[in-house]
């Protein structure tokens, strides 16, 4: 006999609510627990509190709300660890949960579409492209490969350096083209660029090398820029900041330099046929990209992208973190003086610093972890994305939430650093805290699954650098700047670089036939 229909409507109705009553119980008995955090508005949520330098009002709304905190900006929930005890929690302890990355403009634009390695969400293609990275461009055979490339590019460096002693330089720019010289060469098999003015100027260039400097300044820009539209979905179309309109005309000429860097290694690869050695890391990934059963297929947008993390990834990060170290110097010549005493020690004045004299550089090591506790360069991680809910701590965290480790915040903590505000590298002498990613206080690198893969160029290229310019040059102001006047002000972006480029006056201290190559 067929049920009455107001029977079967009745049994659906007591079903449905003893669902919701099971809900509405459960979430009374077991309410969430949120981090503490500000109050959000409506359609905002905290954005209002976030200001130019986001890392530094983070921070101080961590002093107030504590080492794990809460906040909504825009449409999205995100928690910001500011401790390395909730760092540990994110990184090692929750790592794979934590382990994407939300998507961006920037991800979409400028990085091809997420097909990069820095951008792309937790999944195959992001373990391919690490498992590349680890095994194939990163390994310590393939770096100690180039460490000619590194060692012409250092002595033409402190060779233009010498032929601008005695005049004020803008450091920075020097640094990134010798950063961009090693990297292009390692990854793109010569520069591809050309320079004013030098005689040696690379055939068949197709930008010039302050093009290419604006072309990675933009990049790092417009992949730090806080959009909107990637905060309030709904209100992407608009383009409130105009940033997506400028990525869309940074990608057309990332597109044009790709397309004539790959374009070249095809033709060579062709015309090579079974005798085609790679030679740089473009070579290598295009090898990879004809593998006949990859894990995941090689497009020509990974290619691009993947290439553009080793050009972006490289160059910037070691000429700031130089940057701020010789800024902090110059305001303390003792601590110069230290570490000359050391160089001459260990090294002596008839040559230059090789990568093989580092390890028994220990003051200029301790230089180096001071300057990145206190000018990390990337201040806050890369957002990372919970793929699941989870418990932190003690609190509950959603799927879908951003998170940002606070490292800038970690270095200026009074519980960990005495006197954080002092640059003091003998804080880190006969104390076992490295740098990468075991002692969660100094993060540089990251640590975890999404850790630098290319920590170990980038150190070697920051020490290497740096103990050059110590030990071939003395270093001081420009005439009319007086060194405690000198600003320590930082502008916000994917790196933190300074505010005001360090214009700095150097003069050599070594035998001036070491200066010319
Ligand atoms: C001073 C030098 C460098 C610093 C301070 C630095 C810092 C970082 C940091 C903090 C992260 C994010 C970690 C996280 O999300 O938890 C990262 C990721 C990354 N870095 Fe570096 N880096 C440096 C050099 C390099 C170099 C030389 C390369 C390559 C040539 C490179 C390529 C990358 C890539 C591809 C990622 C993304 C990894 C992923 O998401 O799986 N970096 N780096």
């Amino acid at each position: 006999m067929e049920a009455p229909s107001w029977l079967i409507l009745s049994i659906a109705l007591l079903a449905s609510l003893a669902f919701l009553s099971k809900i509405f119980i459960h979430r009374r008995c077991k309410p969430l627990k949120f981090p503490p955090g500000p109050k959000p508005w409506p359609i905002i949520g905290n954005l209002n509190l976030i200001g130019s330098l986001p890392h530094q009002s983070l921070h101080n709304l961590s002093q107030r709300y504590g080492p794990l905190m809460h906040l909504k900006l825009g449409s999205y929930p995100v928690v910001v660890a500011s401790s390395p005890g909730m760092a540990k929690e994110f990184l090692k302890i929750h790592d794979q949960i934590f382990a994407s990355r939300p998507p961006t403009a920037a991800g979409k634009y400028i990085n091809y579409n997420f097909s990069d390695m820095e951008f792309a969400p937790y999944g195959p293609h992001w373990r391919q492209a690490r498992k590349i990275f680890m095994n194939e461009l990163f390994s310590a055979k393939r770096i100690g490969s180039f460490k000619y490339i590194r060692v012409e590019e250092m002595r033409a460096f402190v060779s233009r350096l010498y032929g601008l002693s005695g005049k004020p330089v803008v450091l920075v720019e020097q640094l990134s083209h010798l950063t961009l010289s090693i990297i292009s060469r390692m990854v793109l098999g010569k520069k591809h660029f050309s320079v004013s003015g030098d005689d040696r100027i690379v055939s068949n260039s197709i930008v010039s090398l302050q093009e290419l400097q604006e072309i990675i300044n933009e990049y790092f820009f417009l992949n730090g820029v806080f959009n909107i539209g990637d905060w309030i979905p709904w209100l992407d179309f608009l383009d409130l900041q105009g940033y997506v309109q400028r990525m869309k005309a940074l990608r057309k000429k990332l597109d044009r330099f790709h397309d004539h860097v790959f374009d070249e290694h095809k033709r060579k690869k062709k015309e090579l046929g079974n005798d085609f050695v790679a030679q740089d890391m473009v070579d290598l990934l295009l090898h990879l990209a004809d593998e006949p059963y990859p894990d995941v297929k090689l497009t020509s947008d990974a290619l691009r992208g993947l290439t553009l993390d080793l050009i972006g990834g490289g160059t910037d990060t070691s000429a700031i973190t130089v940057e701020w170290a010789i800024s902090e110097l110059i305001k303390q010549p003792q601590l110069i003086r230290q570490a000359t005493e050391e160089l001459d020690k260990v090294v002596g004045r008839e040559r230059w610093v090789e990568e093989e004299d580092i390890s028994q550089l220990r003051y200029m090591e301790a230089i180096m972890k001071e300057t990145m506790r206190k000018h990390p360069v990337c201040v806050l991680l890369p957002p990372h994305l919970a793929m699941e809910d989870c418990n932190v701590a003690g609190f509950d965290i959603h799927k879908g939430t951003r998170v940002f480790i606070n490292t800038w915040s970690m270095g200026r903590d009074p519980f960990l650093w005495e006197q954080p505000e002092e640059f003091r590298p003998e804080r880190f002498i006969g104390r076992n805290i490295d740098v990468k990613g075991t002692n969660l206080e100094l993060l540089p690198f990251g640590a975890g699954r999404r850790m630098c893969p290319g920590y170990n160029l980038g150190l070697k290229m920051i020490q290497l650098s740096l103990a050059n310019l110590l030990h071939g040059f003395n270093w001081k102001m420009p005439e009319n700047i007086r060194a405690e006047d000198l600003s320590m002000e930082e502008a916000f972006g994917m790196t933190t670089p300074r505010k005001f480029p360090l214009v700095a006056v150097m003069e050599p201290r070594l035998p001036l036939h070491l200066y010319n190559i």
